[in-house]
């Protein structure tokens, strides 16, 4: 099949290598002419495992090229996925949607024949039928479909969830239209992945109920390890023993410093104004409260890291390891290791941030921190290290820990994502502190 993928950011760019995977002949509209160009000559204008080696794949194969000409791809494809972005509101009140509405009413008056639209990005509830009143208004001539086919990919993972779905949900209102995603899914679809066929309101709130409740999921042990602080109890060991059965799961659950990123907070906060302004009080209450429990996490990680300090952190040289929002990505938007660098640092203390893949991005977004090129250097004589990122790197390489005790001015460390396996920092003298445990002392090792 011939598609476009329109907008080519974190999700457009890894689903247009995998539409190209899966054997279509794709063309990707990117409206930054830089990241067009990068995206073009195969290179991943941004950090995502697997993707640079698919993109380049495919773009020397020729099935994938990208344009910034809109004109060109409703020329070219059959089918158009968009894959714009939806931002919060500068006002905080729900999500902008006009790059969704531009790109569609852009789209529509462009194209000459039967076409089918399949848009991928998360909108409120009532954003499709806006959509469709701009396709009935706009199209030339009959046969052009609308389809709304929510994503669930993790970044980090983003190759492998588009390749690999657990399931694919479409809100549509035709047969052909379903035979359209279909054709376009055939070679997921042949493994047994299931396809769930909805109307589109219902696609819509499948997509704001998955991300709730992934957060709430989050906020929930975020505040039983709140509890397991007032009690001297185990967060970590609460986790593991409740997510044994199935009805809760261990997915999802690990405690930390809260959810951060350039979707979860940003639809949630959204989904519960919307939910506000349809006066639906309980769903509202819920998703505040979890806002909430979220909101506190990074002072949380401050005053353990007080605790660790033994006082007030003014003047303390903390290493940062990690500044990405999450392993595996080079993504710091709406990132929970910066927001806790820039509490550290509202305190007089000196974060010094070392990461993997994010240091560029980091650096762009807060040139006033202090940002180190290895890990080691972030360690010099520090006073504490904090593990803010869950980078295998540093959760699990036994190397670091020997390492690091050589660099430091006091063997501290302290896990604010929960994540280190602490057995060979204990072994290498530090003192480990996690959010919701005691702290373990080497010589109690
Ligand atoms: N990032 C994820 O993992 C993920 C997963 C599932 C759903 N989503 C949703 O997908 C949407 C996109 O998210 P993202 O993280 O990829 O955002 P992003 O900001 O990384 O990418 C959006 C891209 O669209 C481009 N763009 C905007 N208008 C355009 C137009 N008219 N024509 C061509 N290009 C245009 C922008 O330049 C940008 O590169 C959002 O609604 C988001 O909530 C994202
Ligand atoms: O047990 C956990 C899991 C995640 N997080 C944090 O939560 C945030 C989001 O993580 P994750 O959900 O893995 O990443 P995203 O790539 O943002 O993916 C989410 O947002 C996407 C965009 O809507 C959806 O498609 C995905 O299904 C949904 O998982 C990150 O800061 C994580 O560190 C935790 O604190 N504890």
């Amino acid at each position: 099949m011939r598609v476009s993928v329109i907008g080519c950011g974190h999700l457009g760019a890894p689903h247009s290598a995998a539409m190209a995977e899966l054997g279509h002949e794709v063309i990707g509209v990117e409206l930054d002419p830089d990241k067009c160009r990068a995206l073009g000559d195969g290179i991943a204008p941004f950090y995502e495992a697997g993707f640079e080696d698919l993109l380049a794949r495919h773009t020397s194969s020729g099935r994938l090229r990208f344009t910034t000409d809109l004109a060109e791809a409703a020329d070219f494809a059959d089918l158009h996925f968009v894959t714009v972005g939806t931002p919060l509101r500068e006002d905080g009140r729900g999500y902008d949607v006009s790059q969704v509405i531009g790109a569609v009413r852009s789209l529509v008056p462009l194209l000459r024949g039967p076409a089918t639209i399949v848009g991928k990005s998360t909108v409120p509830v009532g954003t499709v039928a806006r959509l469709q009143e701009i396709v009935d208004a706009g199209a030339r001539g009959s046969g052009v479909e609308l389809i709304w086919n929510p994503e669930f990919l993790r970044e980090g993972h983003a190759v492998q969830d588009s390749l690999f779905p657990d399931r694919i949900v479409v809100g549509l209102t035709s047969p052909r239209a379903r035979e359209m995603v279909e054709e376009v899914y055939a070679p997921i679809l042949a493994r047994g992945v299931g396809l769930i066929v909805t109307d589109p309101p219902t696609a819509e709130v499948i997509k704001s109920a998955a991300n709730s409740f992934l957060t709430t999921k989050i906020s929930f042990i975020n505040a039983i390890a709140e509890v397991c602080e007032f009690v001297g109890a185990d967060v970590n060991m609460v986790a593991h023993a409740i997510g044994i059965d199935t009805r809760i799961g261990h997915g999802g659950m690990r405690p930390g410093i809260g959810y951060g990123g350039g979707c979860l907070p940003k639809d949630v906060a959204a989904f519960t104004h919307r939910v506000g302004e349809l006066g639906a009080r309980h769903a509202h209450e819920l998703l505040s409260a979890v806002e909430s429990v979220n909101a506190g996490r990074p002072l949380a990680a401050v005053e353990l890291i007080e605790k660790a300090n033994g006082g007030p952190i003014s003047g303390r040289v903390i290493a940062l390891l990690g500044a990405s929002f999450k392993a595996g990505t080079s993504d710091v938007r709406d990132s929970p290791a910066l927001r806790l660098a820039g509490q550290l640092a509202e305190r007089g203390a000196v974060p010094v941030i070392y990461d993997p893949e994010a240091l560029a991005a980091a650096r762009t977004l807060y040139p006033e921190l202090a940002y180190a090129d290895t890990a080691e250097r972030a360690v010099t004589d520090a006073d504490l290290v904090v593990l803010a990122t869950e980078w295998p790197e540093f959760t699990a390489d036994p190397k670091l820990p020997v390492a690091a005790a050589g660099l430091v001015r006091r063997k501290v460390l302290v896990d604010v994502r929960n994540a280190v396996e602490s057995g060979m920092w204990l072994a290498a003298g530090w003192e480990v502190w996690q959010l919701g445990r005691q702290p373990q002392l080497p010589e109690a090792h």
